[in-house]
């Protein structure tokens, strides 16, 4: 466990850097690269921790897959080509790698166990293994299989027609995963769109998908074709150096090939409501990707009102938006975001008792937050909780605070953004 001494910012934040890729496609680039036939490159690969957890899933599966530095490569003959795993699978901290696989590994001919660290152990798993079963899986563990280690006797998984009552992409996509593997048509429909890097990889590895609203259906047995893939970089890595020029006076940083698929950018809408000084260049789609620049100015904010179908497009962002409402001219107030608290941490409670050590004003609500602004923050000691998106927030919120600011289980960060506090400083020492 590492702490870090982090002072407030001494001078502005200027110049560009290049986020790293983004977490969701990295993983699912790993996934349709082991179940298509052929040879998978993967360009600009997120290694952080998580991801790594899926390319050592699939490694145990019997796939080569070769890491080298941001570039990866699969070899794969397709999922009649995987052996069974001779030891449990370590999910780590990785939600989207445990609710992913599972939909993979209820399909495969295979006995496989899986567990994850203590954070994952917590979350709920049963919003996959109860529709799964309903496919025909055989899954069992803790309180009925709600909770890791699980223990998946892979069968013949038959369709599905599913309405998600989560708001949740893990659960469409390991849904989808299965209907792939299964047989017939699966149809899987969300109260509202979540992110669709899924269906867009399917598309680009030669899958035929059909989207219609927020429905989604696929027909079980296609087979992938091997494809390159190209990540961008991740907007919920860049949220923090957006929030980050928004807070330090005179700042000005661009942030270079961002993803801007709009199942993803709800951050920059509501930024720009809050009066945030956005400026957003889409320059190239890949495999159905948009892709981006965006440059950010210090200026003033006003608070604002975040929830309903604007919460799945920014879920991971809420604990920086948060720290940004700390400094909004106005009360901000985030509802709909229940999800929040089967995080990594309970992130509704995570944010609050974080914001109040540096000094905030804030309350809690069964499903979000209400947040004072104009605040001002005195520098704390402050634990991530091992929830990265807190270390991040954190190290962003000490750069406005008074004094010093101790941030205690550092390494998490490494969980989604392991060159984090280097491309701080690479802001910090003027790069224009
Ligand atoms: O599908 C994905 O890649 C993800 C979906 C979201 O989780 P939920 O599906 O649980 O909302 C998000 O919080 C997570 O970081 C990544
Ligand atoms: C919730 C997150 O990830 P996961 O669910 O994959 O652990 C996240 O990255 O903020």
């Amino acid at each position: 466990m590492t702490n870090i001494k982090l002072q407030p910012a001494a001078k502005k934040l200027t110049g560009t850097i290049t986020v790293p890729g983004d977490k969701s496609i990295s993983h699912r680039s790993i996934i349709f690269g082991a179940l298509a036939k052929g040879r998978t490159t993967v360009r600009h690969f997120l290694d952080g921790e998580d991801c790594l957890r899926t390319i050592d899933a699939f490694r145990a599966l019997g796939v080569t897959i070769e890491q080298e530095g941001h570039t990866v490569t699969i070899i794969s003959d397709g999922k009649d080509s995987f052996k069974e795993p001779t030891m449990p699978i370590n999910f780590g901290n990785s939600g989207t790698t445990a609710r992913l696989l599972l939909g993979v590994f209820a399909a495969l001919p295979f006995h496989i166990t899986a567990y994850g660290d203590e954070s994952l152990t917590k979350r709920p798993m049963d919003r996959v293994v109860l529709p799964l079963r309903q496919m025909g899986a055989k899954i069992n563990g803790r309180a009925e299989g709600k909770y890791l280690p699980l223990a998946v006797d892979g069968q013949k998984l038959s369709n599905l027609t599913y309405h998600t009552p989560v708001k949740s992409a893990q659960v469409k996509s390991a849904l989808l995963l299965a209907g792939l593997l299964a047989e017939g048509e699966t149809k899987i429909s969300e109260v509202v769109k979540t992110r669709d890097h899924t269906e867009q990889m399917l598309t680009s590895f030669g899958a035929q998908v059909d989207v219609s609203g927020t429905t989604v259906t696929i027909v079980g047995g296609q087979t992938l074709q091997a494809a390159d893939v190209y990540v961008p970089g991740d907007i919920s890595s860049a949220a923090f150096f957006l929030v980050a020029a928004c807070l330090v006076p005179g700042s000005h940083v661009t942030l270079k090939n961002v993803g801007l698929n709009p199942t993803r950018t709800g951050i920059l809408d509501v930024m720009q409501s809050m009066d945030a000084a956005i400026e957003i260049r889409e320059h190239q789609t890949e495999a159905g990707e948009k892709i981006g620049d965006i440059t950010v100015r210090y200026g003033p904010l006003k608070g604002t009102e975040i929830g309903g179908g604007v919460i799945p497009r920014l879920i991971d962002e809420l604990p920086i938006l948060a720290l940004l409402a700390t400094q909004a001219e106005g009360e901000t107030i985030i509802k709909d975001a229940e999800e929040l608290r089967y995080k990594e941490s309970d992130r509704i409670e995570a944010i609050a008792s974080t914001l109040r050590s540096f000094g905030a004003e804030l309350d809690t609500t069964p499903d979000g937050l209400v947040i004072k602004g104009n605040q001002t923050l005195q520098g704390t000691e402050a634990d991530s909780f091992g929830d990265h998106r807190i270390g991040m927030m954190i190290s962003i919120a000490s750069l406005i605070a008074d004094g010093e600011t101790i941030l205690k289980n550092a390494d998490s960060i490494n969980i989604s953004y392991p060159g984090f506090f280097n491309d701080l400083k690479v802001l910090q020492t003027d790069n224009v």
